[in-house]
């Protein structure tokens, strides 16, 4: 199974830290990650294997959204920050869009993101 992680800069510290409180499900899950180009720098750092894509604002989040539109990628946690700009606006809603249009899991918080990888 494929799960995206993607993380904005606010919320990147959140994401390091969800990923390691249930590392043991994702290991005995057997799932695949990917992410956004930064979001998977960070997520290695902290020793988990992640395939990383082009950052965010670089097409990331549109090649995402290209992997759930294909049916490879079956979960999406995006911790989005609500308080920050990002100039590729467009491609984070083409992705949301996406998985509602595809029924693809996505959580955009830690909370919802909890109840997800708990019910895996
Ligand atoms: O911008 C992002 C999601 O919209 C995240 O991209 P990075 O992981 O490259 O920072």
């Amino acid at each position: 199974m494929e799960i995206a992680i993607i993380a904005h800069d606010g919320k990147k510290a959140e994401m390091v830290q969800f990923l390691n409180q249930n590392r043991e499900i994702l290991e005995h899950k057997n799932i695949t990650l990917i992410s956004t180009g930064t979001t998977g720098e960070k997520v290695s750092k902290a020793g988990l294997e992640v395939n990383a894509l082009l950052s965010g604002p670089l097409g990331g989040d549109a090649q995402i959204a290209a992997r759930v539109a294909e049916g490879h990628c079956h979960m999406v946690l995006f911790f989005r920050d609500p308080l920050d700009r990002h100039p590729h606006e467009p491609d984070i809603l083409m992705l949301m869009r996406l998985c509602d249009v595809h029924n693809v899991p996505l959580a955009t918080n830690p909370a919802t993101a909890e109840l997800l990888i708990k019910g895996l």
